[in-house]
């Protein structure tokens, strides 16, 4: 390994499922060293995790990078959204943190919409109207379901800013993470006193938000991290708006990501405002916005299929009558927190290869119809979609997209987008430089393209017609 040309910085990901830290060289964009550690997420009737496990997850995603880290010059978070952190006056958490997937909130979302004026208004003030993943109707279920708890929360965190704040000893976020909160005011980008004073939180205990590019403060002695002291601490942000960082995306390309959730989104220079709710219209992590749709089932929902059925992830075979909505979490792209999955139009001769793919072609459906959405009416419509997130490995994810899109689609060899965005801010924050413009000289997005294929519209349509047809079975849910 050749001695690093410029300073090094470190970019995390800590995401539903893991935590990854790389160890760059800020000059080149060279990965020096990597780790990642694994988190547990609840199964049941919610979706929580301890956030202490994503620390210990860090700290030993740290220590696999060895030495590398302890030399680093700037550090940033960029997370999983949307998770409600609630810490006492010790800053110990209360509860396990509710996330982004959890969609217990969706009575409260209902509720909150319709007492704060619906949803063009919702739209107006914070750029979305919240469903069941926004951090403000977790705070609402928490206050009806666990009083207790609310009242001994002493501060309210993100999963980003909880992890920056053991670094810093500070409470941080920024407006990239701010955004998803739902009590974060899109038009003049403060707090919502509004909407706070409605849930009944104090915004003294929310987190200061850092602007793009400042400094959220330095590493704080620490014997458990590799860091030194007096290492530079970036804003961080969610893990979208890092992963257009690392993309060094600029306004109208779009990204399609395959993690635990499915995203699609694009910069835009306009503020979004979607009546609908299909587009949340959060900010990005440079000063511009990020209007973005999500999926609650992405890889792991199809993953779960392929286990039931027995089969590895790839065996997949063409479908002709087979529909698979793979809803096994709820869905917030379609808006159906309460379905389940539905499987139409088995027969004897069905394989379960077949019904392998229709569930690739379920989740990918749902994404590439908020497609459209999420760009501004300049975006270039036949520009790659840049594919991410570690479903874009896979080659049945890659052709569906493919298929169901009618594009052509670009795969970046870099794997981790959301780490290395992080990265790019670490970088900035060191250096002044603007942080996308970092991952462009990185070259991050460099990847093969896959050349456009005609659009399988007899798929999209049934997909489609199944999702009309069912929808009083998928609203009711199964209990
Ligand atoms: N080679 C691969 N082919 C298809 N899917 C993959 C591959 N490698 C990883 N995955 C999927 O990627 C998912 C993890 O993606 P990632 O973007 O890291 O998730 P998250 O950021 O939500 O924790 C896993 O659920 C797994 O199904
Ligand atoms: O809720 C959203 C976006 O609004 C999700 O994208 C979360 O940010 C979780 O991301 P992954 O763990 O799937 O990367």
């Amino acid at each position: 390994m050749s001695a690093a040309e410029g300073p090094l910085v470190v970019g995390v990901d800590t995401s539903t499922q893991s935590t990854k830290a790389l160890v760059v060289d800020a000059a080149t964009g060279r990965i020096v060293a990597s780790g990642q550690a694994p988190h547990t997420v609840s199964s049941g009737a919610g979706r929580e995790s301890d956030p202490r496990q994503w620390w210990e997850a860090l700290c030993e995603a740290l220590h696999q990078c060895g030495d590398a880290a302890h030399e680093a010059a700037a550090v940033s978070i960029g997370g999983q959204q949307h998770g409600l952190v609630t810490l006492d006056e010790r800053g110990e958490p209360v509860r396990p943190a509710l996330l982004w997937n959890d969609v217990r909130s969706a009575p409260q979302a209902r509720r909150l919409i319709e007492e704060l004026g619906g949803p063009k208004a919702w739209a107006e003030r914070t750029g979305s109207v919240p469903g069941a993943s926004f951090t403000v109707t977790k705070w609402a279920w928490l206050a009806e379901h666990e009083p207790e708890a609310v009242r001994a929360t002493k501060a309210v965190r993100l999963p980003h800013d909880y992890l920056t704040e053991r670094l810093t000893g500070q409470g941080t976020t920024d407006r990239g993470d701010a955004s998803g909160t739902g009590w974060w005011a899109a038009g003049t980008e403060s707090y919502d006193q509004e909407t706070l004073a409605h849930v009944g939180l104090d915004p003294a205990l929310l987190p200061r938000v850092v602007r793009p590019g400042e400094v959220a403060g330095t590493v704080r002695g620490s014997h458990e991290l590799p860091f030194s002291k007096g290492t530079l601490v970036a804003p961080g942000t969610g893990d979208n708006a890092a992963a257009s960082l690392g993309l060094g995306l600029r306004p109208g390309t779009p990204v399609l990501s395959l993690g635990t959730s499915g995203t699609v989104y694009a910069v835009s220079r306009r503020r979004p405002a979607d009546p609908t709710g299909t587009v949340a219209g959060f900010a990005d992590a440079h000063g511009d916005w990020l209007p973005l749709a999500c999926t609650l089932n992405c890889t792991l929902a199809v993953d779960r299929v392929a286990a039931l059925l027995g089969l590895d992830r790839e065996a997949v075979e063409p479908v002709t009558g087979v529909t698979l909505l793979p809803y096994l979490d709820g869905e917030r792209t379609p808006n159906l927190p309460n379905a389940s999955g539905l499987l139409h139009g088995l027969r004897h001769d069905t394989t379960g290869g077949q019904v392998l793919q229709a569930a690739y072609d379920g989740a990918v459906h749902s994404l590439l119809g908020a497609l459209d959405l999420v760009l501004d009416e300049d975006a270039d419509r036949s520009a790659p979609l840049l594919l991410i997130g570690g479903g874009a490995r896979g080659a049945a994810w890659q052709q569906t997209v493919r298929r169901l899109s009618g594009r052509a689609v670009q795969v970046p060899e870099a794997k981790e987008l959301v780490a290395l965005g992080a990265a790019a801010q670490a970088a900035g924050v060191l250096t002044g430089e603007d942080p996308a413009a970092v991952a462009r000289r990185w070259n991050t997005a460099a990847g093969p393209v896959l050349d456009a294929v005609e659009r399988d519209e007899e798929t999209l349509a049934r997909i489609a017609g199944v999702l009309s047809d069912a929808a009083p079975l998928l609203e009711r849910g199964t209990d």
